[in-house]
């Protein structure tokens, strides 16, 4: 079964920026007195942009980061100081920023091969579960506390793509692309069971050039066949969408 889903609009992608910081922060303090930890997944794109309060007082005062384990939605592969690569833009714009043990980000491991990144990254996740660092869930795939997603204007979340196949995967927790249609080519990107299966999602948009895609996930423009990935993405507790005024303006 899967959580509610809600939708926040906001006037501007500045009121965005502020909800989704007390948002992270309140569930950092949740999952921290529930579980002592807090797990949460980046993605890339402009979404680091949008987190740029979290770091800034009050919440960062607030946080207890020393409890954070951080790890990626999806990545580009190439050197972790390239500057494509989704860790560096996270950690120029947000981790150099707040107190996270070194030893809590979990970043790839660059090797040429796009399979190789990706099973190594598995394996990683694999041995998190098994030392209970990261819980199983129900599903049998890790149980990761927050999804920080964008949307592509294609529909596309993750590295899952439309008219790709990984959107389909259904017993890998990590897979590859060699052909991503948004640039750079090969990447790794977590599976739909895998961000499925986490206890909350946050769908964050702040653009005109995704309107469609989201009015097409929530259900106001109708569905192709098949539907875009990022209508597929539900929480187990929740999924909430962060919207603008742009990314809302289809929506009535
Ligand atoms: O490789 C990347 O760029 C990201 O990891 C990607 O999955 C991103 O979240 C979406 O493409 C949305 O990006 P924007 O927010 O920039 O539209």
């Amino acid at each position: 079964s899967q959580g509610k889903i809600n939708v926040r609009k906001f006037k501007s992608e500045e009121d965005v920026a502020v909800a989704l910081a007390n948002y992270t922060a309140n569930l950092s303090e949740k999952y921290i007195k529930e579980k002592g930890s807090f797990s949460c997944v980046l993605s890339g794109g402009t979404l680091i942009d949008t987190l740029r309060k979290l770091v800034q007082p009050p919440y960062s005062k607030k946080v207890d980061w020393s409890k954070w384990l951080i790890f990626w939605l999806d990545e580009r592969v190439v050197p972790l100081d390239d500057p494509l690569s989704n860790y560096k833009l996270a950690l120029d714009g947000f981790l150099s920023k707040v107190p996270i043990p070194k030893k809590n980000i979990y970043p790839i491991k660059y090797y040429k091969s796009a399979k190789k990144v990706a099973l190594y990254y598995e394996t990683r996740l694999k041995k998190l579960v098994h030392k209970k660092i990261i819980p199983l869930s129900s599903t049998g795939f890790p149980k990761f506390d927050l999804f920080l997603n964008g949307v592509g204007p294609d529909g596309h979340v993750a590295s899952l793509f439309p008219n790709r196949p990984q959107r389909y995967e259904k017993k890998r927790w990590v897979t590859f692309i060699t052909d991503s249609p948004k640039p750079p080519p090969p990447r790794i990107t977590f599976t739909f069971p895998v961000i499925n299966s986490g206890s909350h999602v946050a769908m964050v948009v702040t653009d005109a050039a995704e309107a469609n895609a989201v009015a097409i996930a929530l259900g106001v423009l109708p569905e192709p066949k098949p539907t875009l990935p990022c209508a597929e993405v539900k929480g187990k507790e929740e999924t909430t969408w962060f919207l603008d005024k742009d990314a809302a303006s289809k929506l009535n």
